[in-house]
């Protein structure tokens, strides 16, 4: 990949795009079917390094899954939960997903597992789920002692039981323990500790596990019981495309006073990100809803005051349409997105005053005083999202460049292709 790439002003934006698979839907249902009886096909799978890891990973503990890339289709041979490890290594680079949701799951197998990914994800906390799975029985452990990856897992099956888990960090731990709790010995109770942030990533978890055939009781994402002994069973299971993805191309429509339709996504979508749409509806774009489709057409933008709680990965997108408004945009609800690739409001905001705006930081988010647009290389902290939403603001203002734009290669490895193609470059 190249260096750096310079985007180039474009009118008014016209087209559909259908963006590449979801991540959180591709790495749940890889889970989900690697656990299974029997086989299962999952079709409209994303290709990119958060799945490739979680793929890598899933083969090293004796998973068979065959990958068509031209129908992005993958066929995984569920193993029942019959893993075996031997100091057996999963390299998980810098994807949340698969670090908390393998961990969750190598606890079920037999055998030493050991996790790890970049520096970045050696950052990353992961303290709250290891307590957590400690409380259903599971040895498992940090290697250096600081909550964080890589983590040392001493398997003999999950006893399960009763745990409370903090879910103000992440959800992820909390997907984790769900997804891989049918599989204890016996009945497992969850409880959310305090905050429970990205809920609506919860309920895409309990619903993936229904759609795979167990059973559980939940009560107002709060409070989970999970009969143990239970098996998920393979199927067809076809992913929708990534909403977050889905969010740069409605981004483009309200940046560059066009329309662009998304195909492949409702209203009714399994990914909370959708709701990215209702924030650009409050910015003054109108947002047509379809059964198969969203379409976004832009227009004159106002600053709003928004809680992104539930939709945390699209505030970088957010924040690149509120440069373009005609007053301040203040975000809140936020504080997890500091864990996140890289810190997502402090690095978010110092890109954002490069590109003429004044950024008032805080805590758990941001205000953001649009000024005159600037000229700015964009440095990207090895974030695909910053690449990707910081990249917006190119379509209008001359002189943008991102740095490192290889870094979308986490979820969306044609990103800046799509882009050119839907601006008709
Ligand atoms: O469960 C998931 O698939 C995800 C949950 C969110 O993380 P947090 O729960 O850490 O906010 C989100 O940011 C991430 O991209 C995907
Ligand atoms: C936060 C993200 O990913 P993850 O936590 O899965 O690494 C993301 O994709 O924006």
């Amino acid at each position: 990949m190249v260096a750096e790439i310079a985007i180039a002003p474009c009118g008014p934006i016209t087209g559909s795009i259908r963006p590449p698979g979801s991540k959180s839907l591709t790495n749940r249902a890889l889970i989900i079917a690697a656990l299974a009886k029997g086989q299962s096909t999952l079709t409209g799978a994303l290709e990119s390094e958060d799945t490739e890891v979680m793929i890598d990973s899933l083969r090293r503990i004796g998973v068979s899954i065959a990958h068509d890339p031209a129908n992005h289709t993958l066929t995984v041979e569920g193993n029942g939960g019959k893993f075996r490890g031997d100091n057996t290594e999963m390299f998980i680079a810098n994807s949340g997903t698969s670090m908390r949701f393998l961990t969750a799951l190598a606890t079920l197998g037999t055998g030493t597992f050991r996790l790890d990914g970049i520096a970045r994800m050696r950052e990353r906390p992961i303290g709250d789920l290891i307590e957590a799975l400690r409380q259903l029985g599971a040895n498992i452990r940090t290697e250096l002692d600081n909550a964080c990856p890589p983590v040392l897992v001493d398997a003999q099956g999950l006893p399960g039981g009763k745990a409370t888990i903090a879910g103000n960090i992440s959800s992820q731990y909390l997907s984790g323990l769900l997804m891989a709790a049918p599989y204890a010995s016996s009945e497992v109770q969850l409880e959310v500790d305090g905050e429970l942030v990205s809920q609506p990533y919860v309920r895409m978890t309990t619903q993936i596990m229904r759609d795979f055939g167990v059973t559980l009781q939940e009560n107002d994402c709060r409070r989970f019981v999970i009969p143990g002994g239970q098996t998920y069973r393979g199927r067809e299971y076809a992913i929708e495309p990534d909403a977050s993805a889905a969010s740069y191309f409605w981004g483009a429509a309200a940046v560059s006073g066009g329309q662009v339709t998304v195909e492949g996504l409702s209203r009714d979508a399994l990914q909370g990100d959708v709701g990215f749409c209702e924030a650009l509806a409050q910015m003054g774009c109108q947002v047509e809803y379809q059964a198969d489709q969203i379409t976004v057409t832009g227009g004159t933008l106002r600053g709003i005051h928004i809680d992104m709680g539930e939709i945390s990965d699209t505030v970088q997108t957010l924040a690149a349409v509120a440069l373009f408004a005609d007053g301040p945009t203040t975000i809140t609800g936020v504080a997890h997105n500091r864990h996140k690739e890289t810190d997502r409001i402090g690095d978010l905001a110092c890109e954002l005053r490069k590109l003429g705006a004044a950024v008032d930081e805080r805590e758990d988010g941001m205000t953001i005083t649009p000024g005159k647009p600037q000229p700015a290389r964009i440095e990207t902290y090895n974030d695909h999202r910053m690449a990707m939403s910081l990249a917006l603001v190119g379509l209008r203002q001359e002189g943008i460049v991102i740095l490192n734009p290889g870094c979308t290669s986490k979820t969306y490895p044609h990103f800046f292709e799509d882009l050119a193609k839907i601006c008709g470059s």
